[in-house]
């Protein structure tokens, strides 16, 4: 840097003096916390975006949110060129970067970056860098300090693209760099064109008609708002939403993370919605669940989990492409040696990877967090990945678009030919529906809705795809979290010594027990994930196992 973008940088960083004795992490997704305290975060992430935007000569994205958190809490977190999640190389320099304790050696931090990175900041260069916010009060003040970090490095411009879905600003950036139109209406339009394209490919006899209506939990947050605009671009499905945001209170008894986690009717449900099919958004709308309440029963409902998504959209992926395969007979057709896989993580209920396995499906595990799983299904021509919690998307592989693009487009004599079309149509129609930058509720919710309507299935015909093995997550306070270290898809404890052969030793008390622990990356606490073939003993599974993780990590007396 030179001496005046230095004397700039020093300046306005220290207008954001970092509140003393926090010590933050990129985490899972993001920065998140109190929003009291993140007025230097989120400055300092501002930084870090114009920087990555100079050094990628891309358009990047910085969106403001807590996702499925308490109203009162608050994050930053940043979209990649790609629509992605930032590079993980990246990660230490904004754990330092945040954590960095004056303006001076904020300074030096930088200058030290840039010239390690090799960033272009001597010519006149310019970065574009769009800044998207949930509905949280927060967010104004906060998109405040992202502005003034990234005006903090000489020509890079702040574009406010105003409250959206986490997903919406991941697209926008996405398509921004493909040098595409990608306004939120563009948003809108391809949503609801690809979803109509899916709808009229639907075989004649497939019960269309004999779907009643959806009803949605927009979690009190920006998702709920978005449907409504979708709502007014779309034909040929009957929604009502609830929790819209304007009376209750974001994340409160409500959204996609509080249905899944304690399987019970978010607030706003009615006794008189039993067995309807319903949905759930998150507070950022980038998970998807959908559920249905059951009649007289505290509350209690059949969750139709991310897992369950998953299976769904490979069940009929896999269809469309063994209509494309099949060329018995008929050696003049090309095909297309297309590989599939499914990603998931060790929350996914042992029931899904039984049934996907047993579809005949390539079924890999990551660690917790999608930018993992996005990576590893970008290995297959299509990679479908889910987290249980409802997060995940489908990526196709660009050489499988352009084959089906020819394949879709060939002129067809053949009753064959002509359903290898349509196949090759849907598929076609499934990478413009869905979000290839990451999981997006409201896509999925498309494309749920399409295939089941293709299916001629209600939500009740899904959920008997396989049933769930009872499962129980709980959360345990510790003095330190990060003294918890995991191997194996975080599915095998390293540290604390001893931890691992104790709760092996739990598990093999219970018939189909499965149980692991791990730090969170979002929140202060270690969870404990356990399933068995019972609910009361996936429950006493998971009681033991936190009291393990208590005494070999937890506040005790001395
Ligand atoms: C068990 C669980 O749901 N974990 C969530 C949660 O991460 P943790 O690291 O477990 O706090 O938030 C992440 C970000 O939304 C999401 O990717 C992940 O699946
Ligand atoms: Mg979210």
């Amino acid at each position: 840097m030179n001496e005046k973008q230095r004397s700039i940088l020093l300046d306005s960083s220290s207008r954001f003096p970092p509140p003393p004795g926090v010590k933050l992490s990129y985490g899972t997704a993001g920065f998140r916390a109190d929003a009291t305290i993140l007025q230097s975060t989120v400055f300092r992430v501002g930084i870090l975006a114009a920087l990555r935007s100079l050094k990628t000569q891309s358009v990047i994205g910085l969106m403001i949110t807590a996702s499925h958190n308490k109203v009162s809490d608050n994050g930053v977190k940043i979209a990649d060129p790609s629509g992605g999640m930032l590079t993980q190389a990246w990660e230490p320099f904004a754990d330092a970067l945040a954590n960095v304790p004056d303006s001076l050696h904020l300074v030096q931090l930088v200058d030290d970056f840039v010239m390690k990175e090799n960033i272009p900041l001597e010519v006149v260069q310019s970065a574009v860098i769009l800044l998207g916010r949930d509905t949280r009060p927060s967010g104004e003040s906060l998109l405040e300090a992202a502005k003034q970090g990234i005006s903090s490095i000489v020509g890079a411009v702040a574009v406010d693209m105003g409250v959206l879905t986490t997903p919406q600003l991941h697209w926008m950036v996405r398509f921004r760099n493909k040098g595409m139109k990608a306004t939120e209406m563009d948003y809108f339009n391809q949503l609801s064109n690809s979803f109509r394209c899916l709808i009229d490919l639907i075989p004649p006899g497939s019960s269309v008609n004999v779907m009643d209506k959806l009803i949605v939990d927009g979690a009190n947050g920006v998702g709920g708002e978005k449907l409504q605009v979708l709502k007014k671009v779309l034909h040929g499905l009957d929604i009502q939403i609830r929790n819209s945001g304007k009376e209750g209170v974001l994340n409160d008894e409500v959204g996609a993370d509080y249905v899944q986690k304690e399987k019970v009717v978010p607030r706003g449900f009615a006794p008189a919605d039993a067995g309807m099919r319903c949905a759930s958004l998150d507070g950022d709308a980038d998970r998807l669940v959908y559920f249905s309440a059951i009649q007289n029963s505290n509350n209690r409902i059949r969750l139709v989990d991310g897992d369950k998504i998953l299976s769904l959209f490979a069940l009929f992926i896999k269809e469309q492409l063994s209509i494309l395969n099949d060329n018995e007979g008929d050696r003049e057709t090309n095909s297309y040696p297309a590989t599939l896989g499914v990603v998931q993580t060790a929350y996914a209920n042992g029931a899904s990877t039984d049934y996907l396995k047993h579809l005949g499906l390539e079924v890999v595990f990551t660690p917790t967090g999608v930018k993992y799983l996005h990576e590893k299904a970008a290995e297959y021509d299509i990679g479908i990945y889910f987290e249980a919690n409802g997060h995940g998307t489908i990526l196709l592989s660009e050489g499988l678009l352009q084959w089906l693009d020819g394949r879709s487009s060939e002129p067809s004599l053949t009753s064959k030919g002509s359903e290898q079309q349509k196949a090759a149509l849907r598929l076609l129609a499934v990478s413009k529906l869905i979000n290839p930058a990451v999981g997006d509720a409201l896509s999925g919710l498309l494309l749920v809705e399409a295939i089941l309507q293709h299916m001629g299935w209600s939500i009740h015909r899904w959920n008997e795809l396989y049933h769930d093995l009872p499962s129980r997550q709980l959360k345990v306070k510790v003095v330190e979290r990060s003294a918890v270290v995991t191997a194996n898809a975080e599915t095998v404890v390293v540290r604390p010594l001893g931890i691992q052969e104790a709760i092996n030793a739990e598990t093999a008390k219970y018939p189909r027990g499965r149980c692991f622990v791990r730090p969170s990356g979002t929140e202060d606490v270690v969870r404990v994930y356990a399933e068995a073939s019972t609910e009361e003993a996936a429950d006493n599974l998971a009681n033991s196992v936190a009291q393990l993780v208590d005494q070999f990590l937890g506040f005790r007396s001395s």
